[in-house]
């Protein structure tokens, strides 16, 4: 099979990955983070997310963060917004893209939103009308494509149906999120296959939780299924709140090093990526989750 020959990787640190985090995060820090990113070459970056802050916390201070951030030329700075008073806030903040959060379960739909997942259609149908009046762009997330803490097993035909709903609606991309990371090469394999006999590969992006450590491989797969963007996590930083257990996302330094090896051009600088995660680990106490940010830290003592 024929792999891509550029793979766009979207940055969720600043939010899928800082928003489980239990302590306090300086509004320094997680500004630091973002700006390092961007300098590192990214040029999608999930900084905030517009939710109500009594369910998240950690995000409460997103209009904060857009506002200290050093916009660089090129980089798209993307807010999640589950209704259109968050998305009134993303705007106002300045978010240049935004993003709205389906599931592919009915359970992980109310448990995080609170609402059924036809209800969450319903409300994101405003949100992306008004995102085009104002001129930006939505993307779209499923959750539990591959399992769900709640319901168990998900059939792909119910992935594709919610995909179909928000790509309707007006998203350019849906990201598919293995949200508590049970998906693998097989799983994965299956969905894509489903998926992509009635959506483009340039429609989709993955999203893969590591918990079971198999998210190199199931971004593998789908790279061979012609899916070039990838959202990724530096420092592996993350999890869901609505989903227990659930461990980060794919450290983008690891996801970087094996297209690396596979000659895919993503535009980062590994080292500044690697910096970068250890300054934001160290703000948090701990050492990097990814693999090949320990590596070659290591090298370096
Ligand atoms: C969707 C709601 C708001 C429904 O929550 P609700 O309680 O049903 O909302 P409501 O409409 O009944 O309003 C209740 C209160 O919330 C306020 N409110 C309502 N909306 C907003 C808003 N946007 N910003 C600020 N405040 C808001 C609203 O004004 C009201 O305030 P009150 O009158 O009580 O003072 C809530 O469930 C929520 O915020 N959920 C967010 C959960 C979340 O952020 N989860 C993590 C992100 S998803 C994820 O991580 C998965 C992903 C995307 O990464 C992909 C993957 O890995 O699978």
């Amino acid at each position: 099979m024929t792999l891509p020959d550029t793979v766009t990787l979207v940055e969720v640190g600043p939010r899928d990955g800082l928003q489980n985090e239990k302590a306090t995060i300086a509004l320094a820090d997680k500004v630091r983070l973002i700006d390092d990113l961007a300098a590192a070459g990214h040029t999608v970056i999930e900084a905030g997310s517009f939710v109500n802050p009594k369910w998240v916390p950690q995000m409460a201070d997103s209009e904060a963060v857009f506002a200290a951030l050093t916009r660089r030329p090129g980089v798209r700075y993307v807010a999640l917004t589950p209704n259109l008073k968050g998305f009134e806030r993303a705007l106002a903040a300045g978010a240049d893209e935004i993003a709205v959060f389906a599931a592919a379960s009915e359970g992980f739909s109310q448990k995080n939103i609170n609402c059924s997942v036809a209800e969450s259609l319903e409300r994101f149908a405003p949100v992306a009308t008004a995102a085009r009046e104002a001129g930006l762009p939505v993307r779209g997330y499923v959750s539990c494509v591959l399992g769900c803490p709640y319901d168990g097993d998900i059939p792909p035909e119910q992935v594709a149906k919610v995909t179909g709903a928000l790509l309707d609606m007006g998203c350019y991309e849906v990201s598919l999120g293995d949200t508590i990371g049970t998906g693998t090469a097989g799983s994965m394999a299956r969905l894509l296959d489903t998926l992509l006999a009635s959506y483009r590969a340039e429609q989709l992006a993955v999203h893969c939780h590591d918990t079971y450590g198999q998210a190199l491989a199931n971004i593998l797969v789908a790279l061979q299924h012609g899916i070039a963007t990838v959202d990724a996590s530096v420092a592996g930083l993350g999890g869901c709140p609505y989903a227990r257990g659930a461990t980060g996302n794919v450290a983008t330094e690891d996801v970087v090093y094996m297209l690396q090896g596979l000659g895919i051009d993503c535009g980062l600088d590994l080292d500044a990526l690697v910096r970068a995660g250890a300054r934001i680990s160290r703000a948090l106490g701990r050492e990097p989750a990814s693999r090949a940010a320990r590596a070659l830290l290591a090298r370096e003592n």
